[in-house]
């Protein structure tokens, strides 16, 4: 029996004093008390009978004291409940005997992995009135009922029974869904005085048709006992209900049995919880869901390319995303790890060591929009005024590890180019000039060894590309080419970005791993150690009795093997690609393929899948600068009508506008966006703590911070870097791993435009097609069941 200190409880704060008879005989204490369900006092034929002991019961607002009179009273027989660690309480009906039953979950020991132990504490009432007056009294506690010291308790102050619609899919996780629901669930739902309803999913899809049809009013709450997938199904229903806007405040729930589990992990933590998988998890948070608290969730609307064609004219897909958007490392692991799905959680682990060893990056365009800046108050400087002609250059990426930089945006403001005055644009230009200057001479200093990464601009993009080309026609010609500084630096520039020896990398090694070789390092002995990280993640997992199949990989076009020339020379094409393409490929314009293939645009309603289910494009971005900017100067988003595409397109409704956002074949609003182009690992915008539930990769993200948390790794970080990342991120503690490639940034809005032919994109885990994605944060549009802790605003 546990003593703490303060045992007694003062007099004002007791709602209820009583002495009880003990039942069962089964606590080790000698008190009366079953444990773990067997001799569940509920059934009168259990076997449990009134043993000698007697107890003195005090209930408070926050615990239940419980005092042994006899045998043996004193301190060591004293008990302190908090209500906190209650899941329910009841008052069986006759012909059983008048009994106070509580279902007390304490939770384990504060070890990782160690479970909350069921208890059930049994008393017996002088009368069946008494038994349900206290009954009534802990069930008002728990369900937030406002109650004093003067209160009448009866069963007439509780709210009903809360109703919960149960959603199983039985196939999640390692497929036990339905057997936890017997052993573990249903059980607790019932001592908590929960109906239910459960329904097992037949396919995919199904639950998301059945949130559609539903009627609402008649659930408290939707709980999915599964992984994520299966929330993302139907808070999608519930928005593509023409009530939506009631609908999506309808409270949802998770009881994880799935192998990512990353918002069971997420609620876990909120809950104050250590983080735990498999069992532990799923009574946690079983446990919370019985508690009932729920908080507001924001919600992420996701704009995706389109696939099929809808009415000849392909349009782009619209969803809700709860938890995520991935694309590179994250998402490849997430998709390719399909296949050791009976590991359970560990298959990510697995996914991880593989892809590590076969380490790819991808080229592609992030910009976000930062979050809005507090306003100056009166007495403070006013902040210098913005560049009105700006470019996509991302200085001092090591910054990023820790602060956004907001100040950057693209190069494609015409529109605000025009309303400048000539001789403000001499002016514009020359600063640019000179900023171009110190920019180069900065350069040249951080290839010497203390410098930092940066993403390709543009502009500059172009000038090399330009520049180059010009070389190449020279030379084809063949002129003898001057090699002036500018074409020495372009060059150089553009190399160092591609080559095993980039500024970047010389960096890392210099200040970690001198020997240790970076991922686009063209040596062979770089290759060899692939290989052999291939062979080393292949004999692991037949130790796991898993057949690896064939790697779906290095794709043409994104081989991070080609030769130094080639490389720059391609990417330094494909970082040039303009939002022009995003426009060509939606609306089927210059579909002609030229007779270079850098002149032919790419189409995404062409989208192809390929054995591992990997959306795939068919063609590189070719580059159109002429449309592009024609396009940069259309008219801005704002004044465009909503956006209506995809699944949501045909309903007679109007789902929530995604304000900050241009539809995604136009170019982005010039002010305040932050551009990053250039070679990726991974990309990942997560909006919970938890990317699963052993993957503290958000520490500071909260359920309605109104934030998307991104972090991006740039390519040139090294394997042993990125694996330092994700064991760091275990514990949350990869925000204070120093590397120049690795970014972490809060952003209200982000597009994405991957210029890599091929890979994986997912949205909460699920794979969406391959190309142009945008999304916009809609805080708290949701809720979410999560228990106690924190500020609980309602109760289901
Ligand atoms: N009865 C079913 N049969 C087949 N697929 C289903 C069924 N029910 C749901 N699905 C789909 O299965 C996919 C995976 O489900 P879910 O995410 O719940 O499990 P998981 O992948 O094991 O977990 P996690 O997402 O946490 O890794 C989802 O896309 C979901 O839509």
């Amino acid at each position: 029996m546990r003593t703490p200190d303060s045992l007694s409880p003062a007099p004002a704060e007791a709602l209820l004093h009583s002495q009880f008879g003990g039942w069962g005989g089964g606590g080790a204490d000698g008190s009366a008390s079953g444990s773990n369900g067997s001799s569940c006092p509920n059934s009168p034929g259990s076997g449990s009978a009134p043993t000698a002991s007697s107890y003195a019961l005090t209930l408070t607002p926050s615990h239940l004291h419980i005092q042994r009179l006899a045998p043996r009273s004193g301190k060591e027989a004293r008990l302190l409940l908090p209500l906190a660690e209650l899941a329910g309480c009841s008052c069986p009906r006759a012909p059983a005997p008048p009994l106070l039953v509580l279902y007390w979950y304490p939770p384990g020991r504060r070890r990782k992995g160690v479970s909350r132990r069921r208890q059930v504490r049994a008393y017996l009432a002088e009368s069946r009135v008494e038994a349900e007056r206290w009954s009534a009294a802990v069930q008002c506690l728990l369900r937030g009922v406002r109650v004093s010291s003067t209160t009448e308790f009866s069963r007439s102050l509780l709210p009903r029974p809360r109703r919960l619609l149960l959603l199983v899919n039985p196939f999640s996780g390692r497929g036990q869904a339905m057997q936890w629901c017997q052993s573990h669930i249903l059980p607790m739902i019932r001592e908590a005085n929960i109906s239910y309803n459960l329904i097992q999913t037949e396919r995919q899809n199904h639950a998301r048709e059945l949130i559609r049809e539903i009627s609402l009013p008649e659930w408290d709450g939707i709980v999915i006992v599964s992984g994520d997938g299966l929330l993302h199904e139907v808070i999608n229903g519930l928005m593509e209900r023409p009530d939506w806007e009631q609908a999506i405040k309808t409270p949802v729930g998770i009881l994880p049995c799935g192998s990512g589990n990353a918002l069971a992990g997420s609620i876990n933590h909120h809950a104050g919880y250590d983080m735990c998988l498999r069992e532990p998890l799923l009574l946690n948070c079983c446990f919370l869901l019985c508690r009932g608290g729920v908080r507001p969730m924001d919600l992420v609307s996701v704009t995706t390319s389109p696939t099929s064609s809808q009415n000849g004219r392909p349009a782009p897909r619209r969803l809700f995303s709860f938890l995520s958007v991935a694309w590179g490392f994250v998402s490849d692991v997430d998709i390719e790890s399909e296949r050791y799905r009976g590991l359970g959680s560990a298959r990510f682990t697995l996914g991880t060591l593989v892809r590590l060893a076969s380490l790819r990056s991808y080229k592609g365009r992030l910009s976000y929009l930062p979050p809005c800046t507090v306003a100056p108050s009166p007495d403070t400087t006013p902040p210098p005024q913005k560049r009105l002609l700006s470019r996509s250059i991302t200085e001092g990426l090591e910054g990023f590890c820790r602060t956004p930089i907001h100040r950057t945006i693209s190069d494609m403001g015409l529109s605000e180019q025009r309303s400048l005055r000539e001789g403000e644009r001499e002016r514009e230009r020359q600063r640019e000039k000179e900023e171009r200057q110190k920019e180069r001479q900065r350069r040249r200093q951080r290839a010497r060894g203390v410098g930092v990464t940066r993403a390709s601009s543009l502009a500059e993009d172009r000038e090399r590309e330009g520049a180059l080309e010009a070389e190449e026609q020279s030379r084809a010609c063949g002129a003898d080419v001057p090699e002036t500084e500018e074409m020495d630096e372009s060059a150089d520039e553009g190399m160092s970005e591609k080559t095993g020896q980039s500024e970047d990398e010389l960096d890392e090694q210099l200040s970690e791993e001198k020997t240790e070789d970076t991922m686009r390092d063209p040596g062979a002995e770089d290759t060899e150690e692939q290989r052999e990280g291939v062979v080393e993640a292949r004999e692991l997992s037949e130790g796991y009795g898993v057949d690896m199949g064939k790697e779906a990989d290095e794709s043409e076009g994104c081989d991070p093997y080609l030769s130094e020339q080639q490389m720059a020379r391609r990417s330094m094409r494909k970082n040039s690609a303009p939002s022009s393409q995003i426009a060509s490929a939606f609306f089927g314009q210059a579909s002609v393929q030229g007779s270079s293939s850098l002149e032919g645009a790419a189409s995404y309603g062409d989208d192809e899948m390929d054995m591992n289910g990997t959306y795939f494009q068919g063609e590189p971005f070719p580059l159109d600068v002429a449309r592009e900017r024609a396009l940069t100067i259309s008219s801005p988003f704002r004044h465009s009508p909503p956006l209506k595409n995809g699944s949501l397109a045909n309903a007679a409704f109007n789902p929530p506008r995604d304000d900050l956002l241009p539809p995604l074949d136009q170019p982005l609003p010039t002010r305040d966006w932050v551009t990053i182009e250039g070679d990726f690992v991974l990309v990942l915008a997560l909006y919970q703590t938890h990317l699963g539930a052993d993957l503290h990769a958000a520490p500071q993200a909260k359920f309605d911070d109104g934030l998307i948390h991104l972090t991006f790794v740039r390519a040139g970080i090294s394997r042993a870097t990125l694996l330092r990342l994700f064991l760091a991120m275990e514990r949350g503690a990869h925000l204070s791993l120093s590397s120049p490639y690795v970014s972490h940034v809060p952003a209200r809005a982000f597009r994405l435009q991957p210029l890599s032919p091929r890979g994986t994109l997912t949205v909460d885990g699920e794979l969406v097609p391959y190309g142009p994605l945008q999304a916009q944060v809609h805080p708290s549009m949701a809720r979410l069941i999560v228990g106690d802790a924190g500020v609980t605003i309602t109760r289901f």
